[in-house]
């Protein structure tokens, strides 16, 4: 099945422009998905939860095998809102693809996530420059059963809409937060020995085999402890694997260093130049790499 969405504008991210679509709400078209589609959902589901144990922090895996996801088949969004509406009260929508940014906080704001419906072909099984059913099932949508995470999400939009009313440099900070937490946040799992040490919960590295490795175990990127203000300054790249990484200590510290209004943080920011990508400055809490190993060492405390 195809469609062929308009293009209205773009979204300007760090690397560039992004094309945006004119997307409305779509019925998830699941009996047109073809065999092939079901096949790639179940090779990339099986793949990245072959890596994911020890990798991904605990609550996503349990997450996903709670709301029933599967390598079987693609699920149904209306199975999957049986269970969200139960648990935080979330609800799916199919989308066509990227939404205009106020549109995409609008629903997250509401309680709402829009969900890519159609999926990658069988040649873009390792990489897709935009986000398909995969990213955005897989990747996205298990942490919505976790209720801190889940209020986050809401906070997030709200704050966009607010956002984007102050204007285009409030609106890149607030993007850099939703890209460093959402998209490629780690996380430290409590827990001694092999239980403990920095798990990945970001969507953009769990939907990703090569980054789900490379993010915990690559001694190339940064692995720096979340600073909101850190984050809103900090440039990142979205055509290749991220120089550094946010670590949280809990998602519970995510929404409460994200209380506060940002608006005066807005302000002084604009008076800031961004940093690099792979910058480490001296005020930053660098971790270890390596699974289970994730604790920042002698030096760094
Ligand atoms: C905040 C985020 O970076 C962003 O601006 C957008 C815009 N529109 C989107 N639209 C969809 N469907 N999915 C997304 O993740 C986003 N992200
Ligand atoms: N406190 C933020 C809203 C927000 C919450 C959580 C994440 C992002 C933004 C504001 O005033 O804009
Ligand atoms: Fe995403």
């Amino acid at each position: 099945m195809s469609t062929q969405p308009r293009r209205v504008e773009n979204l300007h991210t760090d690397k560039g422009k992004v094309p945006v679509y004119a997307t409305g709400i779509v019925e998830q078209p699941w009996d047109d998905y073809s065999d092939d589609d079901h096949a790639t959902w179940s090779t990339l589901y099986a793949r990245q939860r072959e890596i994911l144990p020890g990798r991904a922090c605990d609550e996503f895996l349990a997450a996903q095998d709670a709301m029933g996801m599967s390598a079987d088949r693609i699920p149904k969004f209306s199975e999957l809102n049986r269970v969200l509406a139960a648990a935080t009260g979330w609800t799916l929508m199919g989308v066509e693809g990227l939404l205009p940014e106020l549109d995409f906080f609008d629903h997250l704001a509401n309680r709402r996530f829009p969900v890519t419906w159609w999926i990658r072909k069988p040649e873009q099984i390792d990489y897709i420059e935009e986000p398909d059913l995969f990213h955005d099932l897989f990747g996205h949508v298990p942490l919505l059963m976790n209720p801190v995470f889940a209020d986050y999400m809401e906070a997030y939009g709200k704050g966009g809409v607010k956002a984007h009313g102050i204007g285009a440099d409030a609106l890149q900070n607030l993007t850099r937060l939703y890209w460093y937490t959402v998209e490629f946040g780690l996380i430290k799992q409590s827990g001694g020995g092999q239980a403990g040490g920095l798990r990945i919960y970001g969507s953009g590295i769990v939907s990703s085999k090569a980054e789900s490795v490379h993010s915990l175990e690559s001694a190339a990127p940064n692995r720096i402890g979340f600073d909101l203000e850190r984050i809103m300054r900090t440039r990142y790249r979205i055509d290749s694997y991220q120089k550094t990484y946010f670590v949280i200590d809990s998602f519970e510290q995510l929404i409460q260093a994200t209380q506060p209004d940002f608006t005066p943080i807005y302000a002084r920011l604009s008076r800031q130049a961004s940093l690099p990508a792979g910058e480490v400055l001296d005020t930053d809490t660098v971790y270890q790499r390596g699974t289970g190993e994730g604790w920042p060492t002698d030096a760094d405390v």
